[in-house]
């Protein structure tokens, strides 16, 4: 029995892991999932967006190659006095550059923007190192960094120089304008014109494109970059997954509290049997008892089935309880076999999921032999419905119960069903009379009829008949007269636990006589007599 429970605890215990962790992971995977779909979107959308910026700027720096060839040209046949009203035209009609120079073996022969006089070495070497370079204006605007471009044909040069915020304009149109970097060279430039050390700036996160044709760079630093901007959306949807999350969890435990509260006090050995005895009708002498469910709650003091068996029953718990209460009568009943009328009727309440179980009738087999041979009567209390509704193994598994010494009892009987056929069908050792029909007896002359009916109906099938929840002398006297064999209710005694039973035991069951006066009942005309 222990090690049912255990297993029963067991793989309850296995399956609320599995099923929080299944849960766990699809949750985590939902969150991964879509935090890296977005994240993976992201990043397709910011590598587009840097095409778009390269491809920009390749575009405008093709564009200038024109000019400045045209104006290398120029100055190869005439002089800077005739050129230089050209060469201010030029760099007037262009939107993007701001002075266009001319050079021959590294000298400047013409320029739109510097003086002769500043044609010296100093000005050709800043602006000429590279052939793109992203330089702090000496003289263009003091303030704003410059990006010059310079082209070589022979002995011959041309350089240009413009606003770097015209290529950080083009990188601050795109999705990530506040986290975008131009790089020419080694020099870092952000899309707010501030020029930066490079180890400000690189981290895993950054995301880096260069062009094909020209020696520049774009980054996107993805650290810098906020959940809002990356997507509103995917916040909401986390938000959303872990509030079902933590709901799902909420009502899990919640919804299992119970099961788990029924579970904890089997195996804390709760559950308790109380004995009612079942009366001889002949003589008032004890035949046995009814095992009946009590829940010793170490908080609520003692709770009654009507509160317990339904969860039970419902949480598949019905079974290790029935095991559990069977094992304990068994030690009970055995302690005190000498004090029990032999043979000793002993009723089980089983449920109808119970008989589908393989084992049920080993653990008859095994009550049975807790006791010396012929000393108990063991029955089973099946209810009514399960006849009524019975799968095709029942006839078998009665001539098994059968076959190893089990008597059947049918319980409640009377209580919904007009159908009897089943009794005919089934071989059935008792019949328990339910306490309603009882409750009626002298009510009206229907009513009456009605248990009447049950009686001979029992009789002419052989049946016993235990007459349940007797209160009162009439119906005793009453069920008596009509021959009904067994008693149980509390007018002997309610169900007790086994300390209680043991000092009935040991008494002679209180006799009760018929009532001294002759009671009279008028159902209508008629007159009945009970003596
Ligand atoms: N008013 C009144 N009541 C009387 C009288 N004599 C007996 N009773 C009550 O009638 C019920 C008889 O049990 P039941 O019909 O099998 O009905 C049982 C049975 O269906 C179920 N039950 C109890 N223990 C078990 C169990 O171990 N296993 C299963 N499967 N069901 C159980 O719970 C039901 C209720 O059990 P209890 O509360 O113990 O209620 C018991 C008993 O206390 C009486 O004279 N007057």
């Amino acid at each position: 029995m222990h090690n049912l429970l255990s297993e029963i605890r067991y793989s309850t215990v296995k399956l609320t892991i599995f099923v929080l962790t299944l849960f766990f992971l699809i949750t985590l995977t939902t969150i991964f999932y879509n935090y890296y779909r977005l994240d993976s979107n992201y990043k397709k959308q910011v590598a587009s967006d840097a095409t778009l910026v390269i491809n920009q700027i390749d575009h405008i720096l093709d564009e200038f190659n024109l000019p400045m060839y045209a104006a290398i040209e120029e100055l190869k046949s005439s002089s800077c006095d005739i050129q230089e009203y050209n060469l201010k035209r030029v760099v007037e009609s262009s939107q993007w550059f701001r002075s266009l120079t001319v050079l021959n073996n590294g000298e400047i022969i013409c320029s739109s923007f510097f003086e002769p006089n500043q044609y010296n070495s100093d000005i050709v070497g800043y602006y000429t190192k590279q052939k793109l370079s992203l330089l702090s204006s000496k003289f263009l605007a003091p303030q704003m960094p410059i990006i010059s471009y310079r082209i070589i044909r022979g002995d011959w040069s041309a350089f240009i120089t413009m606003h770097a915020s015209t290529f950080l304009n083009i990188l601050s149109s795109t999705h990530l304008s506040n986290h975008g970097y131009l790089i020419i060279n080694d020099d870092w430039i952000n899309t707010q014109d501030q020029m930066l050390s490079n180890n400000r700036v690189i981290n895993d996160n950054l995301l880096m494109f260069a062009s094909d044709k020209y020696p520049f760079k774009i980054a996107f630093d993805l650290n810098t970059v906020t959940w809002s901007e990356k997507s509103i959306v995917s916040y909401f949807l986390l938000a959303i997954i872990l509030f079902a999350s933590f709901v799902i969890s909420l009502l899990y435990i919640f919804l299992t509290a119970p099961r788990r509260n029924f579970q904890q006090a089997l195996l804390r050995n709760e559950l308790i049997p109380y004995y009612q005895p079942v009366i001889s009708a002949a003589d008032q002498k004890w035949c046995g008892v009814e095992v009946l469910a009590r829940w010793q709650h170490p908080k609520k003091g003692l709770i009654m089935p009507g509160q317990f068996i339904g969860l039970a029953e419902r949480s598949k718990l019905i079974i290790p309880m029935t095991k559990q209460l069977m094992k304990i009568v068994a030690e009970n009943l055995l302690a005190n076999i000498n004090c029990l009328p032999n043979p000793f009727y002993i009723g089980f309440n089983i449920h109808s999921s119970h008989l589908q179980h393989h084992d049920l009738i080993d653990d008859c087999k095994n009550f049975l032999a807790t006791f010396p041979p012929n000393t108990i009567t063991l029955t089973i209390e099946i209810v009514e419905s399960h006849f009524v509704e019975s799968t095709n193994n029942l006839p078998t598994l009665l001539n098994e119960f059968h076959k190893i010494g089990v008597t059947v009892a049918i319980d409640d009987f009377g209580t919904g069903y007009s159908n009897f056929g089943y009794l005919q069908k089934y071989k059935i050792d008792h019949l328990k009379i339910d306490r309603l029909f009882v409750s009626r007896i002298c009510n009206t002359p229907s009513e009456t009829h009605l248990i009447e009916t049950i009686i001979s109906l029992a009789k002419k099938l052989n049946m016993d008949l235990i007459a349940e929840g007797v209160e009162t002398i009439e119906q005793l006297h009453y069920l008596t007269r009509q021959g009904v064999e067994f008693i149980q209710g509390f007018l002997f005694s309610k169900p007790i636990p086994l300390n209680e039973m043991l000092v009935l035991l040991t008494k002679p069951m209180k006799r009760i006589k018929p009532p001294m006066i002759i009671h009279q009942l008028s159902f209508d005309k008629k007159i009945v007599k009970i003596i």
